[in-house]
């Protein structure tokens, strides 16, 4: 464990200072493809116009025969294109596979100031954000890079989830945290078979009406991921770092994807991966709050003036917490719309209708 006093030292001569606040930049979804994989590969630079994050992933779902290749497809891709406000991350392979040395070598050195964030899989626990950590920096200081590469922590081990706090306040670089469901299911020997989404067989039941215990008894299904995404906010919360929805692998089902979407934006999640163009516009309309809820929001803000004591909208008492969380979701819009007109008008509307 670092002292406290050192926290901010670089971890290597000649690596650039760690930063003291993560960039809160737009990341309602983070675009997985396969540099490998020629469509997707040459799809990119359209895509990237389209999403806020892209990222080319090297880890699972790429074939162990095409591990150099999606390197260096990566490496090719960056190179050859500026993606502009659009963040350009990556995942490499796990830290104990055979590639990931290379992965990170290969990255810092020829693409390190093309790349915002490192996203790193099956983390454990503290110990494997600061390994990761010192050869960061170490690589930086070799590739002359100045500016400080972050990293994002999936968690799906059930080390990972029991070590969350300890992961996200582990480095300065700790930029934010993916829920992987899948590996994390395997990793807690869960009975699922998916990538994400829920299960029918996990519900309630209401109680007996009568002697017939089959009869009039209504089942919900329950989120198998509520405990994990609340317990991960938490600790991203305290630590100033940005939590995230992982995979939805049911690409079909764009329905039960965006009910996942939304159950983590308002747990407290800023987006969720993509892993298809379909999801795209999911995430963006999830993680974008509605105009009405920006509207309501502005209006509480504007009614409380300095924001203390308790005034009564609509039947609704209103006070310093609840005009907090009105100033969480009216902070999101104005800094969402900067950059997207038609959003910034969709809000000014809504505002309009109810403030005049
Ligand atoms: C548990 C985890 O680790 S999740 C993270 C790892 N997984 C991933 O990254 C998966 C990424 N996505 C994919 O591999 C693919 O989307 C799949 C395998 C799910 C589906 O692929 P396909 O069967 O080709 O889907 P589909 O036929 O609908 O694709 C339509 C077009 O979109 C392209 N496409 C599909 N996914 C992507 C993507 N993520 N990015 C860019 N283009 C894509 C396809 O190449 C195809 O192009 P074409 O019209 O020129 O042929
Ligand atoms: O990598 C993601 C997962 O769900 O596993
Ligand atoms: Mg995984």
């Amino acid at each position: 464990m670092r002292s406290p006093k050192d926290f901010f030292a670089p971890l290597a001569l000649g690596a650039p200072a760690p930063v003291r606040e993560i960039p809160v930049t737009p990341s309602r979804m983070i675009h997985f493809f396969d540099p490998s994989n020629e469509k997707m590969a040459a799809k990119a630079p359209d895509i990237a116009k389209k999403v806020d994050v892209l990222l080319g992933n090297l880890e699972d779902a790429v074939r162990a025969d095409r591990k150099e290749a999606a390197r260096d497809g990566l490496v090719a891709i960056a190179k050859a294109n500026d993606f502009g406000k659009t963040q350009l991350w990556t995942r490499v392979n796990s830290l104990d596979s055979p590639w990931v040395l290379d992965d990170l070598v290969t990255l810092v050195t020829e693409i390190g100031d093309k790349l915002d964030v490192i996203m790193v899989p099956k983390v454990e626990g503290a110990q494997d954000i600061h390994y990761v950590d010192r050869l960061l920096a170490q690589l930086e200081a070799r590739a002359g890079l100045t500016k400080p590469l972050l990293v994002h922590a999936i968690l799906e081990t059930a080390s990972g989830v029991a070590n969350v706090e300890e992961i996200a306040g582990a480095s300065p670089r700790m930029q934010g945290i993916s829920l992987g469901p899948a590996d994390l299911a395997a990793s807690r020997r869960m009975k699922t078979t998916r990538v994400g989404g829920g299960h029918p067989g996990y519900l309630v039941r209401t109680d007996p009406t009568g002697e017939d215990l089959n009869e009039g008894r209504t089942t919900y299904q329950q989120d198998l991921w509520h405990y994990t995404v609340a317990r991960m906010v938490d600790a991203c919360a305290m630590h100033g770092i940005l939590p995230y929805y992982g995979p939805f692998g049911d690409i079909r089902d764009v329905v039960a994807c965006e009910d996942q979407f939304r159950n983590a934006f308002l747990l407290g999640c800023v987006g969720a991966w993509s892993l298809h163009p379909v999801q795209i516009d999911i995430a963006k309309k999830v993680f974008s709050p509605a105009p009405s809820d920006v509207a309501w929001a502005r209006r509480v803000i504007a009614e409380m003036g300095d924001g203390t004591g308790a005034v009564m909208i609509d039947g609704k008492m209103q006070d310093d917490a609840s005009v907090k969380q009105c100033r969480v979701v009216a902070e999101l819009a104005d800094a969402l719309a900067a950059d997207d007109p038609q959003l910034a008008a969709a809000y000014d509307a809504a505002t309009k209708e109810i403030l005049g």
